[in-house]
């Protein structure tokens, strides 16, 4: 079983406390989001290989250390997941981005695919996906799923809150991905939200409520 990574930094907890307030508005909610990509991608990556070379420093030849021979893609899950893309590039700008979109259908609250695009050497490629919001999980499965059919073989799951039944799902259906998440909440209401959550994270992010 993949292992569940809560990353309790106190600047993540803050900063999703902040996120949580109804009264936070969309330019704030956006930066938010972005900031704690960016936190909790810093954990996602811990694992990334260096190899030793060696430069010269203005005084001395130094032997020293750079990220060597694995290459990251980000995917984030359309439209909630793109509000974290900023926050990730800016600690891996090399990294490539590919797309999944999914919208969750309002009464099944299953996961409806309207588009795939990766880059063409997915295969090559450590993946990290990230969406903000892993509920009932089903949108996180359908997206490793296709991911992996679209030839990816390392993947790695991010989100900000997850939900005891989203990681249970996930970790069922793809015992071999890590998550790595800023909170675990209590629960989903009847609607499958996740409670106490942050309401709609794609509404929030982009203003559409
Ligand atoms: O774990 P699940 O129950 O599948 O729910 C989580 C999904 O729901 C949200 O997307 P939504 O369907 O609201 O689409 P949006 O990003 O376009 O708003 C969220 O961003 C996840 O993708
Ligand atoms: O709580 C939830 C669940 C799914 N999607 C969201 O944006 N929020
Ligand atoms: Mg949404």
């Amino acid at each position: 079983m993949a292992e569940l990574h809560i990353i309790d930094h106190p600047l993540v907890q803050h900063k999703i406390s902040l996120l949580r307030d109804k009264n936070t508005g969309t330019k704030e909610f956006r930066e938010l989001v972005s900031e704690i990509a960016m936190f909790i991608c810093y954990e996602a990556t811990r694992d990334l290989p260096l190899k030793e070379i060696e430069l010269e420093t203005p005084l001395a030849v130094a032997k020293t250390k750079i990220i060597s021979g694995r290459k990251l893609a980000f995917i984030p899950i359309l439209r909630a997941g793109l509000g974290m893309i900023e926050g990730v590039t800016t600690l891996v700008p090399a990294a490539k981005i590919g797309h999944i979109g999914l919208f969750r259908d309002p009464v099944t609250k299953e996961p409806v695919k309207y588009y795939a695009k990766m880059p063409d050497d997915i295969s090559e490629r450590d993946a990290i996906i990230v969406d903000p919001m892993l509920a009932t999980g089903n949108s996180a499965v359908a997206a490793i799923t296709e991911l992996k059919e679209l030839g990816a073989k390392h993947i790695k799951f991010m989100c900000i809150i997850c939900s005891p039944e989203g990681v249970e799902a996930v970790q069922k259906a793809h015992p071999d991905v890590e998550i790595y998440a800023g909170v675990m909440d209590e629960k989903l209401n009847e609607d499958k939200y996740i409670v106490p959550g942050v309401g709609d994270a794609g509404d929030r992010i982009f203003g559409t409520k």
